[in-house]
């Protein structure tokens, strides 16, 4: 079949499409030349209007920021300050609005909110519903607004409502079928449900990272057992020693699991036996409805051996009623592309992937000076990448976070925070190359790439005393900015002024300003203060990033080097942030290091003759 001819789907999806035994019976398996009819299932609420919205935070958060700057600096870490402006700083009650006393101080004109990025939102809430959420970066061909415009699958709405009728069940799928956006569906739809009850939910993910970005806590944290290297037996003595855990165990209903491929298998069947044991019931899972989500493809458990995954665990099967397999490819539209990825996932590329593959190693030219995002095994890569591309560049504008919470134990504070995407320090210059970490609204999306253009007033901005230079930008009007060298001479601190590329090439500016991002303990009330939260500017640097980090991103650019790779579906996770060939380049591409588990494969065989019973 021609390539262009078929919808991008998986390469599990095909297996099953050829032998017809993939997945849930009952689900509709579309075949590879049928494009899934898309259902709004359930009906979507209407997606908030960013501007209303925009511009009340906007006003919010600028309320704040005036109180603070009237008040003397109270003795925490400088936070958001930058270096022309050091003692101006506000609490973080200030900012995420817990004082009452914040005053308000001036009025913005109204076109102000309407480019400006201001909000105050969590982590969880970048990364909340489907609606708000998924259209990536900045300059894919993209025509549509994706984020007014997603609606589930028919697989994604079928799993969702198994979820809602009780299910246990495990779904899983190649890189970018959508599974994170049915989970924040599933989880939107579970706390609605649980709304009287949020202890009800438990919202998990294997690591920190995975877990701040569905708002939720790593599995260990919640489940109260530290590093969970003792028996289940000692593990569970030791939760019901803590007052907090053993009551979280008993309230929880349903228990949200996600990347479980860096999941340890024998943690698993500590924590199934540990649900019984607590639960006081043989039930699986102690009757705990379980929801579980990832891709074994991609990273594996952290281990000095060989690793066990959780589909070993002897309990896996008990606790997972059903298996599905996303099949539907949604960050991809290239249906030769999606070929390519897949081979790569299984590890058994053919000679045209490997030819296409190497052809890859071209240099990308945008004519944005955007580029793309290189993407590094490890951490320490990263920071020196950036580092480098930032000090070349010069004059410095440092960003300190203000960080707050009830958690008073600093090493745990730290913890907590160590995993939000938003940087402790954050230093900028003009034309350093960034990336938003934050949904604003159709266009601008976390995972939008941009570059600082200047540095901004917020009251010189407000008045469109900085507008100068209106060419090639979007939305602009008497807001825009002219790049300036150095900081504003204005009162108050200045902000960085980004520029993003648009899907239709164009450009976009804003004055981008600070936003608390949040830790919320489960089951908190609204009213209740954060466990823990940090403040600051909703972007990082983004020459470079790293693999882990990026996990769960899409991107329009990127750049990986395979020289440095060094665990098996590290490969497959980088190449699978790609949105198309176009915007990909791939140096030091040998087939050697495209590496699948074998275990992966072998367990994915047998996935693929599971029938489903519903
Ligand atoms: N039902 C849908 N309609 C339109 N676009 C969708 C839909 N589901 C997902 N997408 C889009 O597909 C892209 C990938 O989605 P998502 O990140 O949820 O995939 P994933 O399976 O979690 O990927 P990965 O495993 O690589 O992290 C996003 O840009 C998202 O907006």
């Amino acid at each position: 079949m021609p390539a262009a001819s078929r919808t991008s789907q998986s390469g599990l999806a095909r297996a099953k499409n050829r032998e017809d035994q993939w997945g849930s019976s009952n689900m509709s398996q579309p075949s590879s030349s049928q494009p899934i009819d898309w259902e709004p299932t359930p009906p979507k609420p209407k997606p908030k209007a960013p501007k209303r919205d925009n511009a009340a935070r906007m006003k919010f958060i600028e309320q704040a920021l005036a109180e603070a700057a009237q008040k003397p600096a109270p003795s925490q870490p400088t936070p958001l300050t930058t270096s022309s402006v050091p003692n101006k700083r506000p609490s973080t009650d200030d900012i995420t609005g817990n004082n009452a006393t914040a005053k308000k101080a001036r009025v913005l004109p109204p076109g102000y909110a309407k480019q400006s990025i201001v909000a105050s939102t969590s982590p969880s809430s970048r990364s909340t519903p489907a609606a708000q959420s998924n259209t990536p970066s900045s300059s894919a061909p993209r025509s549509k607004s994706k984020l007014a415009g997603v609606f589930l699958s028919k697989e994604q709405s079928h799993i969702l409502r198994l979820v809602q009728e009780g299910n246990s069940l495990f779904y899983t799928g190649s890189a970018g079928t959508g599974k994170s956006v049915l989970l924040r569906e599933i989880i939107k739809v579970l706390r609605m449900k649980f709304s009287r009850n949020p202890d009800s939910l438990g919202i998990t993910a294997s690591t920190g990272i995975a877990a701040c970005n569905i708002g939720g806590q790593t599995i260990h944290s919640w489940a109260g057992i530290g590093l969970g290297v003792e028996s289940a037996e000692e593990l569970a003595s030791k939760i019901r020693k803590n007052k907090k855990s053993v009551t979280r165990w008993a309230r929880t209903r349903v228990l949200i699991i996600d990347e479980i491929s860096m999941l340890d298998g024998n943690l698993f069947d500590k924590l199934a036996k540990i649900a019984k044991m607590l639960k006081k019931s043989p039930e699986p899972f102690g009757g705990i409805q379980v929801v579980i989500t990832g891709d074994f493809f991609q990273l594996p458990p952290v281990s000095r051996t060989q690793p066990k995954f959780a589909f070993e665990a002897e309990l896996w099967t008990e606790s997972i009623k059903h298996t599905f397999n996303l099949t539907k490819v949604f960050r991809q539209s290239d249906p030769r592309f999606v070929d390519m990825l897949n081979e790569m996932r299984f590890g058994t590329l053919s000679q045209r992937s490997i030819d296409e593959f190497k052809k890859l190693s071209r240099d990308l030219q945008f004519n944005d000076n955007i580029e793309p995002t290189e993407l590094y095994p490890m951490r320490e890569g990263v920071d020196s990448a950036n580092r480098a591309r930032l000090r070349a560049l010069g004059s410095l504008q440092s960003y300190a976070a203000m960080e707050s919470g009830t958690i008073t134990d600093p090493t745990q504070r730290e913890k907590i925070l160590s995993n939000f995407m938003a940087p402790k320090h954050l230093e900028l210059a003009i034309n350093a190359q960034v990336m938003l970490i934050k949904n604003v609204d159709e266009t601008l999306v976390n995972g939008s790439l941009g570059r600082v253009v200047g540095f901004a007033d917020p009251d010189d901005y407000a008045k469109g005393d900085s507008a100068q230079d209106a060419s090639g930008v979007v939305g602009g009007g008497s807001m825009n900015l002219t790049a300036k060298k150095g900081p504003s001479t204005g009162s108050r601190k200045p902000y960085p002024v980004v520029e993003f590329g648009m899907t239709n090439g164009t450009k976009r500016r804003v004055l981008v300003l600070p936003e608390v991002f949040k830790f919320e303990q489960p089951g908190a009330q609204p009213s209740t203060p954060p466990a823990a939260s940090r403040t600051q500017l909703p972007l990082i640097l983004a020459w470079a990033m790293s693999i882990h980090k990026s996990q769960g991103q899409t991107l329009d650019r990127v750049r990986v080097d395979l020289k440095k790779i060094f665990e098996k579906g590290q490969a497959y996770v980088a190449l699978s942030r790609a949105t198309s060939l176009e915007g990909l380049q791939v140096l030091n591409f040998k087939p050697g290091q495209v590496m699948a588990h074998p275990k992966v494969i072998q367990w994915s065989k047998s996935l693929s003759t599971i029938q489903d019973d519903l």
